[in-house]
């Protein structure tokens, strides 16, 4: 596992093929860190107000890949495209697998195995699946990569500095895993926003101001991940320490922590989303 800025010594030269929400949050970290510089990434997104925000942070735009300078010569091109439409848009980058290249491609489609690239690229095409999440936008992701036999050392390298600019990366050989790490870090943030708003309503349905709610339950998610994070205690064992004996929080748990209560519930939705980020890649 790799963290930090990752700054990339030689320029880098990316090509990101949609910026959407996952490609504009890694977009975010990466100018801001400095990772990349604005005239090396080149966005294709073709909805207007999409590529007017990618433009507004000085990058290259355009609406078509086909519009992309003939002399292009990318480091990375990264799809970052829905599943449903990655069939129609490999092949506007064909010309970029051809060897000699050098060309690494990257894929943050959830579900997409690389056999999919594989077979749509030119042979001996250095693919990378990569499952980021939207923290990335301000440094925080949680990034899994996954690479194909024809990526060199230095590539890998290359795309892992990028991405831990983001946050931080781990590696795995195994890309039946990456499903299931679609469905805990990938969704894994979506849960948490949950978490956030549930408990702000709850907090109303006791009396409490909306925004008083709103506020205390987003710095107590945020308070207690940055305290586990920091701590190096296991969360079990923090969890211990706010539970008094037949105090408030021991009631509370009696309700989360009954069979049918909250680990059962994440574990049915975590397994809903790892079938279906099966299901997408058929
Ligand atoms: N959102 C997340 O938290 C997250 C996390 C991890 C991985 N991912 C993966 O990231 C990918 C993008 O997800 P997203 O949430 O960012 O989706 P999104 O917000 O819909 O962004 C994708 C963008 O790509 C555009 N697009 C469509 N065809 C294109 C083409 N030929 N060239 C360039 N851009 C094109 C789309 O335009 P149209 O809407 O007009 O089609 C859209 O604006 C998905 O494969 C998803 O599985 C997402
Ligand atoms: N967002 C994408 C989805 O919901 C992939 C992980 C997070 O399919």
């Amino acid at each position: 596992m790799i963290t930090g800025t990752g700054l990339i010594s030689q320029p880098t030269s990316v090509v990101l093929a949609g910026c959407g929400n996952m490609g504009f949050a890694m977009l975010r970290g990466w100018l801001a860190t400095g990772t990349l510089k604005p005239q090396d990434v080149h966005v294709v997104e073709p909805l207007d107000a999409l590529l007017l925000r990618a433009d507004g942070q000085g990058v290259n735009t355009y609406s078509t890949a086909a519009a992309l300078p003939g002399d292009l010569m990318p480091d990375i091109v990264i799809f970052a495209v829905k599943p449903q439409v990655i069939g129609d848009v490999i092949g506007d980058y064909l010309r970029f697998s051809q060897p000699g290249r050098g060309t690494t491609f990257v894929s943050v489609a959830a579900g997409v195995p690389i056999a999919r690239f594989e077979r749509e690229l030119a042979p001996g095409a250095p693919v990378i699946r990569v499952m980021p999440n939207t923290p990335a936008a301000v440094g925080e992701g949680a990034m899994v990569m996954c690479a194909n036999a024809h990526v060199t050392d230095r590539q890998r390298k290359t795309v892992e500095r990028l991405m831990a600019a983001s946050g931080e990366v781990t590696e795995i050989g195994d890309e039946a895993l990456m499903d299931a790490v679609t469905a805990v870090s990938g969704s894994g943030p979506a849960y948490v926003f949950h978490l956030i708003e549930a408990l702000t309503e709850a907090g109303k349905a006791v009396g409490l101001p909306d925004d008083i709610a709103g506020r205390l339950a987003l710095q107590t998610v945020h308070g207690a991940a940055r305290y586990a994070h920091q701590s190096g205690e296991d969360p079990g064992t923090l969890r211990e320490q706010v539970t008094s004996p037949n105090g408030t929080t021991a009631a509370a748990l009696g309700v989360l922590m009954r069979p049918d209560g909250l680990a059962a519930l994440l574990e049915e939705a975590v397994r809903a989303a790892r079938d279906r980020a099966i299901e997408l890649g058929r």
